[in-house]
């Protein structure tokens, strides 16, 4: 692991020094003991494409072994029986390979990364950086405005484990990513569940986004998709595309398209944070009436985020980007409370899927007291390798009860 992490800060140094930061002596050269903040299954210094290529061979250390629920505590998600409410969410599961790790160190409903119609290589290096910050951030409140910034090489977050990532979606092709789908389902184990993520690009030549987005879900259903999610949410691909899960008709609309051609696959929606009650209200009843059979909420939060010396640490053409990990769970918590509140009052058939900086056991239960039926983790997957199968541990102890203290209901 040491040895490991000086490696990374050589490739962090190179990183680093694109994005403008300043070196301190000692680091280019590698000597330097970083944290062990690496992820063990992705490496933030190479591209998306070398870790597709590579797979996640990196940092998998000894691991727990997995506990199971007892068949009679499974319960239905989707037309699924799922051991558990535990799973990944869309991005940090590349191809079959991250599948399949996810499925064995313990999270059971695993989202494949969103994928598109066409090949798209997304944005180039560097596409994660640490942040130095050790607030939480509101959907919409004070802080909105306010620049948040990267950590420096070596000196990431010791309390808050606090991301920003910026990838651009990419996508494989559609023969590639319909027959590497196939094959991840495959991989997994009775009580676990594959969703596949899709989205819809904009502009592009004699397309609309609505059958752009149209054409991603026939490459997941060529796949064999069970449940697909649509991600309205990712704050990095430009205009036309933030907003739609904010605009409610529009929501709408593109569920309904979605519908005539996925038929009875269900469709979960991906969201971002919402800035008040009532708008979120809107969305949720629109996309009940089209047809849609849950939600699944938040995506980063989109900050500014600057270098420690100033300008945008991703390169003036990504001011923004969006934060995930600690810094974001308690406007993942008011997503859920708020969701499970109109889903009930307005007595919508919903499913609801909490996101949002669960890096421990802990934050899993928290999501399902708010009422979540199933908590994702992307960050949390990605730098605790025992998160999944810890939370298994916790799940089976306390007889499957989301209070998590083994006195048993959910
Ligand atoms: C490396 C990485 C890649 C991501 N890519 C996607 C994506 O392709 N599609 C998507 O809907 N969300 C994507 N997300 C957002 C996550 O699904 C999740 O909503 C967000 O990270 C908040 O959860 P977290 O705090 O557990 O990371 C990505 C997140 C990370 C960390």
């Amino acid at each position: 692991m040491e040895a490991a992490a000086k490696l990374g800060a050589v490739g962090g140094a190179a990183i680093h020094a694109l994005a403008g930061f300043e070196l301190p002596a000692g680091e280019a050269s590698g000597t330097l003991d970083t944290p062990t903040y690496d992820s063990y299954c992705y490496d933030i210094d190479r591209t998306w494409a070398e870790n597709l290529a590579s797979g996640p061979s990196r940092h998998q250390g000894p691991q727990p072994e997995r506990v199971w629920a007892p068949e009679d505590k499974w319960f239905d998600f989707l037309g699924h029986k799922l051991a558990s409410p535990l799973g990944v969410a869309a991005g940090p599961l590349l191809s079959s390979e991250w599948i399949e790790l996810a499925g064995a160190r313990g999270f059971d409903c695993v989202t494949y990364k969103t994928i598109r119609s066409h090949y798209h290589a997304g944005h180039g290096l560097p596409n994660i950086l640490y942040l130095n910050t050790e607030e939480q951030l509101q959907a919409a409140g004070p802080t909105t405005a306010a620049p948040l910034q990267a950590a420096p090489p070596g000196s990431g977050p010791r309390r808050q484990l606090a991301i920003t990532n910026s990838f651009g979606m990419p996508s494989r092709g559609p023969g590639e990513a319909a027959a590497d789908i196939r094959r991840a389902a495959g991989l997994l184990a009775p009580g676990q569940m594959m969703v596949v993520s899709v989205t819809g690009t904009p502009g592009r030549p004699g397309l609309s986004f609505q059958s752009d987005l149209e054409a991603a879900a026939r490459v997941a259903l060529e796949g064999g998709a069970t449940v697909i999610e649509v991600n309205l949410s990712c704050p990095n691909v430009g205009a036309s595309h933030v907003a739609l899960y904010l605009d409610a008709p529009a929501v709408g609309e593109a569920v309904r398209g979605l519908k005539q051609v996925v038929g009875p696959v269900p469709l979960l929606l991906k969201v971002g944070a919402y800035p008040d009650t009532d708008s979120l209200r809107r969305v949720l009843a629109e996309a009940e009436a089209a047809g849609a059979a849950g939600i699944a909420g938040i995506n980063g939060l989109s900050r500014r985020v600057e270098a420690p010396g100033g300008g945008p640490a991703l390169g003036p053409d990504r001011p923004t980007s969006g934060v995930c990990g600690d810094p974001i769970r308690g406007a993942g918590l008011d997503f859920v409370g708020q969701a499970r509140q109109i889903i009930a009052a307005d007595s919508l058939g919903l499913r609801l899927v909490g996101v949002g900086g669960v890096t421990e056991v802990d934050h899993a239960f928290e999501y399902l007291r708010a009422g979540a039926d199933v908590v994702q983790s992307a960050t949390g997957f990605m730098w605790r390798p025992n998160l999944g199968l810890d939370f298994q541990r916790r799940w089976v102890a306390s007889g499957c009860s989301a209070r998590g203290d083994g006195r048993g209901g959910r």
